[in-house]
């Protein structure tokens, strides 16, 4: 039988936006399938929230396209921004109002009314965790919360595509952790999320598939596992310690999944396929031929290496 083709929700075709001489955002083309996470993760300055300021219609392209739920966007049209959430970095909620009241007015903003209203804001609530504070005038919520409300202005409408920019910037970390699971939720219910960020852990955990980007071009994209690849990086598994290493690194060659291993005086460096699977394994080798350890280590390659692989830079600043 064949595949039932579904349109993708967001279609982004060869973008570009110049600030004077600078190119912001240089021919960024990428797509979004509805379900799917996607992650635009680059340092300051990448150029990510000028990509989506284009997406969401409030800024022009000087070039390219922009396609939601197949209707082309820009500043002039308005229809196919009834299918977009847009979260700005910056709170855009009214402190002296309740969590519900923040939502319910920008639910009547929306166009919702009556029991419809009601019945929407209750559910924004229950994702965004903030059920059992909506009573509480916003100004007493922490960072964290306040930004949960600002995703649940973004969600009234019930969009088809969710953007986030970089939600958890300057929020501590249990509210960065209840922001990461509302956003999780979110995916579970079936929603395309478009999430900007410069912390690879976020990436990493929320994403589907991410696009790398710096100084206004997508360096690359693919799911976590695709980009890791790119940079043909391998896990290792580091031993140190003293006794009969070069014995068990005989015996260590042997193991499948072991590439290769390197002695030097006190330590053995493994060159493996997937470390933390092999190293209860390598700890125990060791111990067999009397090796008294002193420390294990274990790197594997991340999106900040694929990033540094990339641009020959450090993602953060
Ligand atoms: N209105 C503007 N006028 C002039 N330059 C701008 C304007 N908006 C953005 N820029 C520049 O375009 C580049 C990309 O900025 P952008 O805000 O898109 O980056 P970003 O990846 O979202 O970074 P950040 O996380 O700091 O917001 C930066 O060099 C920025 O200074």
């Amino acid at each position: 039988m064949a595949d039932v083709l579904v349109p993708d929700v967001l279609v982004v075709d060869s973008l570009v936006r110049r600030f004077g001489d600078l190119t912001a955002v240089d021919d960024v083309s990428f797509r979004i399938a509805p379900g799917e996470t996607y992650g635009l993760l680059g340092p300051n300055g990448a150029g990510k929230t000028t990509t989506i300021s284009m997406i969401a219609g409030l800024i022009a392209a000087d070039e390219g396209t922009v396609t939601v739920a197949g209707e082309a966007m820009t500043p002039r049209t308005t229809a196919p921004k009834r299918h977009l959430g847009l979260v700005p970095q910056d709170l855009a909620i009214y402190p002296d109002l309740t969590g519900r009241e923040n939502l319910t007015l920008f639910g009547r903003l929306q166009g919702l009314t009556g029991s419809e209203l009601k019945s929407r804001v209750g559910e924004v609530l229950e994702l965004i965790g903030l059920a059992d504070r909506a009573k509480d005038r916003s100004k007493e919520y922490s960072g964290g919360m306040k930004r949960r409300l600002n995703i649940g202005i973004g969600l009234l409408n019930r969009p088809t595509l969710l953007i986030l920019d970089e939600p958890t910037v300057g929020v501590d970390p249990q509210s960065r952790n209840a922001i990461l699971e509302s956003v999780e939720a979110l995916a579970v219910e079936g929603m395309a999320v478009l999430y900007t960020t410069h912390y690879m852990e976020e990436a990493e955990r929320l994403c589907d598939r991410i696009g790398i980007i710096d100084t206004g071009q997508l360096q690359a994209e693919g799911t976590r596992d695709e980009l890791i690849r790119l940079t043909g990086g391998v896990d290792t598994i580091r031993i140190g310690g003293s006794g009969d290493l070069s014995g068990a690194a005989q015996e260590l060659r042997q193991l499948p999944g072991v590439e290769r291993v390197d002695i030097e005086r006190r330590s053995a460096t493994l060159t493996v396929k997937d470390a933390p699977a092999l190293v209860a394994q390598v700890v125990g080798t060791a111990a067999s031929y009397g090796v008294t350890l002193s420390d294990v280590e274990i790197a594997r390659p991340d999106l900040e290496s694929v990033f540094l692989h990339l641009t020959g830079k450090a993602l953060r600043d």
